[in-house]
């Protein structure tokens, strides 16, 4: 599905700025598989999702998907395939259009026919029922502005539009981290359902340990730029917390440094 090759990247190379933020990273998703992934501060899980999303390339390595070599290809053509979901509920949506606006504008995405944000009956149709599927009542808000939502409405909305033509990478880049606890767990419910509903091969980063333990089929642990720990299904399924920060410990010889970790 997901192949990543020998991928680095340097930021500022040769200068007193100089960041490693990946080196020669391998890692294969396998259709389906749902991966929860953890670091410290700095580890470089952003510059891995940006990797795969296109905002950045890499200084070497390839990333195929489904063995198409997807490494130079740009952002926005890569994102038929890859749906994205940010930690700032701002970010997935537009705020001065209507939830059905912004449903229609996902819907077209990718299927080179412009941007169609007109909305016929039929498609109207089709937006409440996915909507409904959310289960927090925006089948009944199609007009409403998305900037009128609250933070998690607009994640859940989020969610939907990056799953909306079932891509075949979910990227989530910490996507419950700004909401309240209640809130935070609604959206990670939802995500569940989606992601487990259409099958959909995903990466969560997340700062939540308890999170990243309880969800998906694996589990990766990230550290200066490298993945230090990929755990399987079987074993992720006997992790406890103690555990896994002891392994990051004995792995990585340094404590755990993550100024937003949440222990659960
Ligand atoms: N655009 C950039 N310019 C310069 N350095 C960068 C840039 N983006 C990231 N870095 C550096 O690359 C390294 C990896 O950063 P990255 O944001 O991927 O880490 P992260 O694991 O997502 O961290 P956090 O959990 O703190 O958000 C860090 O040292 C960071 O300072």
């Amino acid at each position: 599905m997901l192949r990543i090759s020998h991928v680095s990247k340097l930021f500022h190379a040769g200068s007193p700025d100089e960041k490693i933020a990946l080196t020669d990273i391998n890692l294969h998703l396998n259709s389906g598989d749902f991966i929860t992934v953890i670091g410290s501060n700095g580890a470089g899980k952003s510059t891995l999702m940006n990797m795969i999303s296109g905002v950045l390339k890499p200084d070497i390595g390839n990333i195929l998907i489904d063995g198409n070599d997807i490494t130079n290809l740009p952002e926005h053509k890569r994102s038929r395939w890859i749906g994205r979901v940010f930690q700032d509920p701002m970010a997935g949506t537009a705020p001065h259009m209507t939830i059905e606006e912004n449903l229609a504008m996902a819907y077209s995405r990718g299927q080179n026919r412009g941007l169609h944000i007109g909305v016929s009956s039929k498609r109207r149709t089709l937006f409440k029922e996915q909507l409904s599927r959310l289960g927090i009542g925006l089948e009944d808000r199609l007009r409403a502005k998305v900037g009128t939502l609250s933070g998690g409405e607009r994640q859940a909305l989020s969610l939907l539009m990056a799953t909306f033509t079932k891509p075949q990478i979910l990227l989530l880049d910490e996507h419950t981290a700004a909401l309240d606890p209640a809130r935070a767990e609604l959206v990670t419910r939802l995500t569940q359902n989606i992601v487990s509903e259409l099958n959909l091969t995903t990466l969560m980063v997340t700062h939540n340990m308890e999170q990243a333990i309880r969800l998906g089929n694996r589990l990766i642990m990230m550290d200066g730029g490298k993945i230090i720990l990929d755990v399987n299904e079987s074993v992720k399924a006997d992790l406890t917390m103690e555990h896994l920060l002891g392994e990051f410990e004995r792995i990585s010889g340094h404590k755990l440094a993550d100024d937003r970790v949440v222990l659960g």
